[in-house]
């Protein structure tokens, strides 16, 4: 017998990173081969992106998933999230130029907190959420403050495009398959400011900082390569990443529901004051998922750099926390 459908609600599911998630979750990459679906997809009440909505949707029928029992196109949250177990708020809205970060901050704060409000009225009360949507960290934050009915632990930010690119750049240095390397992940803001860290890391059970061996590479070329790695992907592209975005997404919700093996993943998740970052910040951190729980990672020892590092990302997502304050009260 077939498992019953699990409702996943999408946002900015007309934009470039729903274009390249929506097909692969309907065809069952992120829950299971065996598990169908229904997709309730939410854009902007505009013409033309509801148009555009539609025109996915058709796409979506043109592929006939087996796995794909349903979908609707919503402007409104309160009817895309209605008992969705899955959400995944991509949609926001970008940096335009001229911008700054305080604004795109004030104007994305609105949203999430219309769609925290919605999840909390009208999702399933075990809904898994993962924001993608920039600024991701501070867009959960605020989703999850607006949802005060449903558990803050259900809420979560995307980190896993960081750790994936950390992960390339890591057995590309030191020539080793990504597949071997083990216990790795990245803290804090997704942002330039966030801190991968492989001094746990191993590569086929050996240390993978000592099969490196070089701080310069780490502090000068490493760190700073993953945290612009998105920038790089702009100017390259002239478009920010997309498939890799949805890649993450798919990660991220897949080993959460599905599990990660004991493996380490990072998500960015609300903190609960461990490793002197106060709690209900959404912090990314070493993670592994278990039978549809995450727990993170305890008792790393973190040393004076690592402080600085953990410490500066937390400043920035204190300012974002301060700078939505008003809007939150
Ligand atoms: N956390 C991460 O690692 C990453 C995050 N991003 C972020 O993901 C977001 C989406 O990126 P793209 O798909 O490339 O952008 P896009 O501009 O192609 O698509 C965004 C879509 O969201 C829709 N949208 C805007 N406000 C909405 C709302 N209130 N409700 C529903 N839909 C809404 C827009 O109409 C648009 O179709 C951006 O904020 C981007 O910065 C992108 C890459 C990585
Ligand atoms: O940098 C951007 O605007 C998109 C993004 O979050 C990333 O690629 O990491």
């Amino acid at each position: 017998m077939s498992k019953p459908a699990i409702r996943v609600a999408v946002t900015g599911a007309a934009g470039q990173i729903g274009y390249a998630l929506l097909f692969r979750i309907a065809s069952g990459e992120m829950l299971g081969k065996d598990q169908p679906v229904i997709l309730q997809l939410l854009e902007i009440p505009d013409e033309k992106a509801q148009n555009a909505l539609k025109g996915v949707m058709m796409e979506l029928d043109d592929c006939a998933f087996p796995l794909l029992e349903g979908m609707s196109a919503h402007s409104d949250p309160k009817e895309a999230f209605k008992d969705a177990k899955i959400a995944l708020l991509v949609g926001s809205r970008p940096r335009g130029p001229g911008m700054e970060r305080a604004d795109l901050l004030q104007i994305n704060a609105k949203i999430f907190i219309e769609q925290g409000k919605a999840l909390n009225e009208v999702a399933d009360r075990d809904v898994k959420v993962l924001v993608v949507g920039n600024p991701a960290n501070t867009n959960a934050y605020i989703a999850m403050k607006s949802a005060p009915d449903l558990p803050a632990k259900n809420f979560t930010a995307m980190l896993r495009l960081d750790h994936n690119r950390a992960l390339t750049q890591l057995a590309q240095k030191s020539g080793k398959a990504v597949k071997d390397i083990e216990n790795f992940a990245v803290w804090g803001n997704h942002s330039p400011t966030m801190y991968p860290d492989y001094r746990f890391a191993t590569v086929n059970g050996a240390s993978l900082k000592d099969t490196i061996n070089d701080e310069e590479w780490n502090k000068n070329e490493f760190i700073p390569k993953v945290g612009k790695r998105g920038a790089a992907i702009i100017e390259a592209r002239g478009l920010s990443s997309a498939a890799s975005a949805a890649n993450a997404a798919i990660d991220h919700i897949r080993d959460w529901v599905l599990g990660s093996n004991g493996q380490w993943v990072t998500m960015g998740i609300p903190s609960d004051g461990s490793y002197g970052i106060p709690e209900g910040i959404m912090y990314g951190v070493p993670v592994i998922c278990e039978n549809g729980e995450y727990k993170r990672v305890e008792g790393l020892e973190i040393d004076d750099t690592s402080r600085q590092y953990m410490e500066k990302t937390l400043n920035e997502l204190l300012e974002e926390r301060n700078g939505v304050a008003d809007l939150l009260k």
